[in-house]
């Protein structure tokens, strides 16, 4: 299980960390991380060029120390100072030693001019520590500095710009050379965060560093596991400075080894009944193919038995004729261990409210979300799983669509607490949060080829099955969306696909699960 702390919880832990260890004890961990991280990226590091983006924080303070032992490794080590005199002291006193070279960034949108008191002295040196020739002005004493070409001629650019200090986007000061990173031919390593991305949201407003890699500090953030910062983060390494953190985290993202427990596998005395038998009351005359597909999720979930229930029972048996079809209605339709309903509903407002009275778990969906009646979903006793996406999310919030996209947490938060039921908010990354608050899922197995009519349809099918076998609606949720999330990955590969090209996949997700 990965988990993230909220940006509060991190710097309380760190607070009571710092007052039990020397001055700067801290930070000297995270920067000897950081360093051997930069050293694993870069291969050789003597004779590399590196680069530093320096902010005003600690967060380049870590950089400017990682930067220090790069140097004194051999690397020639050049840093780019976004704020000169606010720049953490120590840490640029360190780099200097160490005979780094220091530029500064220039208050225009990158004039590139160095102040020659920042380099005077040091810029020799550094070319002493191995720095390879091709950096034209840059060297020598006081001269010009073309700092965006710095930058992308760099082996290793490190991004110490911003951390958990972060918000609002990055300052325009700062815009030029996160675009320059971009362009840099070297690799791109972000302290703590790529800088510019919201730490605790995962928002991304304008320009932000686009890192190969993340390494960050005794716990991931929120912003590291959340669309659209965690795309900007690369892969994230975790690097452990000894901080004491709550046993209740924020966030929590299933690894494979975590679903691979929760799948429901049979046993010898397993029967199609103690499976555990979905019931899918979905489609309607106009949306068969709702139906259809959510069946297919549903044979593919893990239940022993699905039946179904509605207008569509002739496609779904020409399609699977493994399903119980009854037109009798859920109330009739013999025992299941959970529903699904909603997907293509149309306006069939009484069979939701006949799933919604059933005594064992339900899945709502689609248009069953919009006719559920709220006081029946709080009245359930038996566990309820809404999925909503960002639309419709809005709709039962009552508000604005982009409310809900730009702040995804609060809003499947909040659902949760008003139905009193775990809701799955989907999107690239899909959240579940429970009714009675604690660590909300976060799964980034999807790909946005999974943006497809009825793929939806597909989850909640799968996502019903699981329940129906037994699973927790936090767990049947999460584990729902993480092999909906692959099989979507492994169907695509690359290109387009269509909803049932996700269901056919299901297996092999699931088998390169238990792998
Ligand atoms: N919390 C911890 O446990 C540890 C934190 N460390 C480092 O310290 C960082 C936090 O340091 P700080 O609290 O000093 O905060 P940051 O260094 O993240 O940022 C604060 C500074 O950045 C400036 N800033 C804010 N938003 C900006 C933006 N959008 N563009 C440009 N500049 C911006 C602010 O003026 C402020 O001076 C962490 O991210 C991590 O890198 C590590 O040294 C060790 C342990
Ligand atoms: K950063």
């Amino acid at each position: 299980m990965r988990s993230a702390y909220s940006v509060d919880t991190v710097r309380n832990a760190e607070r009571e960390l710092m007052a039990r260890l020397p001055e700067g004890a801290l930070m000297q961990r995270a920067a000897a991380g950081l360093a051997a991280a930069c050293a694993d990226v870069l291969g050789r590091v003597y004779g590399s060029r590196v680069v530093l983006l320096v902010g005003s924080g600690d967060n380049g303070g870590d950089a400017l120390y990682a930067g220090a032992r790069l140097a004194r490794r051999g690397a020639g080590v050049t840093a780019v100072l976004l704020a000169p005199e606010r720049t953490h002291a120590a840490g640029l006193a360190a780099l200097r030693r160490a005979g780094g070279r220091v530029v500064r960034a220039g208050r225009g949108a990158g004039d590139g001019r160095a102040a020659a008191g920042d380099q005077g002295g040091v810029a020799g040196r550094a070319s002493g520590g191995g720095r390879p020739g091709g950096e034209g002005r840059a060297g020598g004493g006081g001269g010009d500095v073309d700092v965006e070409g710095l930058v992308e001629r760099a082996d290793l650019v490190v991004d110490g710009i911003v951390g958990i200090g972060g918000k609002d986007g990055l300052r325009p000061e700062a815009v030029p050379l996160a675009a320059a990173a971009g362009r840099s031919r070297g690799a791109v390593v972000a302290v703590d965060l790529p800088s510019g991305v919201d730490p605790g949201t995962g928002e991304v407003r304008g320009v932000a560093v686009r890192a190969d890699l993340t390494v960050t500090f005794g716990t991931h953030k929120p912003g590291l596991l959340i669309d659209p910062a965690r795309e900007y983060a690369g892969s994230v390494r975790l690097v452990d400075i000894g901080l004491e953190l709550p046993a209740e985290p924020e966030l929590e993202a299933l690894q494979h080894a975590d679903v691979a427990r929760l799948l429901p596998v049979p046993r010898a005395e397993s029967d199609k009944y103690r499976r555990g038998v979905v019931g899918i009351a979905a489609g309607s005359a106009r949306y068969p193919g709702a139906a259809v597909l959510a069946v297919s999720g549903a044979l593919r979930g893990g239940a022993g038995a699905v039946r179904y229930v509605g207008p569509a029972g002739d496609a779904v048996i020409a399609r699977f004729p493994e399903t119980l079809v009854s037109d009798r209605g859920p109330k009739h339709a013999g025992r299941v261990q959970a529903w699904v309903v909603g997907p293509g509903a149309g306006d069939d407002a009484a069979t939701v409210g006949e799933v919604l009275a059933a005594d064992v778990p339900v899945l709502v969906d689609a248009d069953g979300l919009r006719l559920a009646d709220a006081e029946a979903v709080r009245s359930r006793r038996a566990p309820t799983l809404l999925t909503p996406h960002a639309g419709e999310a809005a709709a039962l919030l009552g508000v604005e669509r982009r409310e809900v996209e730009e702040g995804r947490l609060a809003a499947v938060r909040e659902l949760a607490a008003r139905y009193g039921a775990t809701v799955l908010l989907k999107g690239s990354t899909t959240l579940v949060a429970d009714s009675g608050g604690g660590a909300v899922r976060v799964n980034a197995t999807g790909t946005s080829w999974l943006a497809t009519a009825g793929s939806g349809d597909v989850l909640s099918g799968l996502a019903g099955s699981l329940l129906a076998a037994g699973l927790s609606a936090v767990d049947a949720g999460s584990v729902g969306a993480y092999v909906h999330g692959l099989a979507g990955r492994l169907a695509a590969d690359g290109a387009p696909v269509g909803a049932h090209d996700v269901a056919a996949a299901i297996p092999e997700a699931w088998r390169n699960v238990l792998a």
